[in-house]
């Protein structure tokens, strides 16, 4: 693994890790998880504790802002044409395309949050994880899986939520199995069992504070 990272580090991934040994602190948490295991519920408490130290990686899209999105706040609005050439550059450390957009975690992106001494917190998919753990920032990160104790707490979890319809909520739970047998092949550093919101959080915090050698 260490003689593909050293082929892959060129420009911009060359300047993200000079200076860094490999198995030092993390400097990006990558979160995945079911669709409605609690993901953003767990972020959303940790930023807000925590603001000085960790920071959400903003994306990169082609897809025009929405009213109320702020460019550089929600994502970094790209033409396809400079998404592409980003892209060709090695500059993203996974993307993915939805509803004909692209989207992308720009290496920048890390670096910057890196930069203002801040842990990156990456809030990505199946498929997101699988290139991270490709690319060469993954000596820097750590991979925690987030999951609902039962489908049915999931299931749940979806309905109560209510930002879905009925088919939605059938898409997200038929993915949420693949996820699932994607982290038994124990791919994550570490299966947080998502039960109550406030013992969630302890055991999310509990696992930072080891990983980063400070108490949170
Ligand atoms: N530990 C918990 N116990 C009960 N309800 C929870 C818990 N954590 C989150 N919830 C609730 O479950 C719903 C889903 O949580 P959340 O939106 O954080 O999930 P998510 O994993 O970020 O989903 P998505 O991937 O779709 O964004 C929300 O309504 C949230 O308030």
């Amino acid at each position: 693994m260490f003689a593909r990272t050293a082929l892959r580090q060129t420009g911009a991934l060359r300047q993200f890790s000079t200076s860094q040994s490999l198995f030092k602190k993390p400097s990006v948490i990558v979160i995945s998880g079911p669709s409605g295991s609690g993901k953003s519920t767990l972020i959303n408490d940790l930023l807000r504790q925590y603001p000085t130290r960790f920071a959400l990686s903003v994306s990169h899209t082609t897809r025009k802002p929405r009213p109320g999105e702020i460019a550089g706040t929600h994502y970094h609005y790209v033409t396809k044409e400079e998404f592409d050439a980003l892209a060709a550059q090695n500059g993203f450390v996974e993307k993915a395309t939805f509803a004909s957009n692209s989207y992308g975690t720009s290496i920048q992106a890390l670096k910057n949050i890196k930069d203002e001494g801040k842990v990156a917190i990456l809030d990505i998919e199946m498929e997101g994880v699988k290139q991270v753990k490709a690319s060469p920032i993954v000596e820097e990160a750590r991979f925690v899986f987030n999951k609902a104790p039962s489908m049915e707490i999931l299931e749940k979890r979806l309905r109560n939520r209510g930002t879905e319809t009925e088919e939605a909520i059938q898409k997200r739970l038929a993915k949420a199995q693949s996820e699932l047998d994607y982290a038994e092949t124990g791919v994550h550093d570490f299966v947080l069992v998502n039960d109550t919101v406030e013992k969630a959080y302890e055991d999310f915090k509990e696992y930072l504070s080891k990983e980063l050698d400070e108490k949170l």
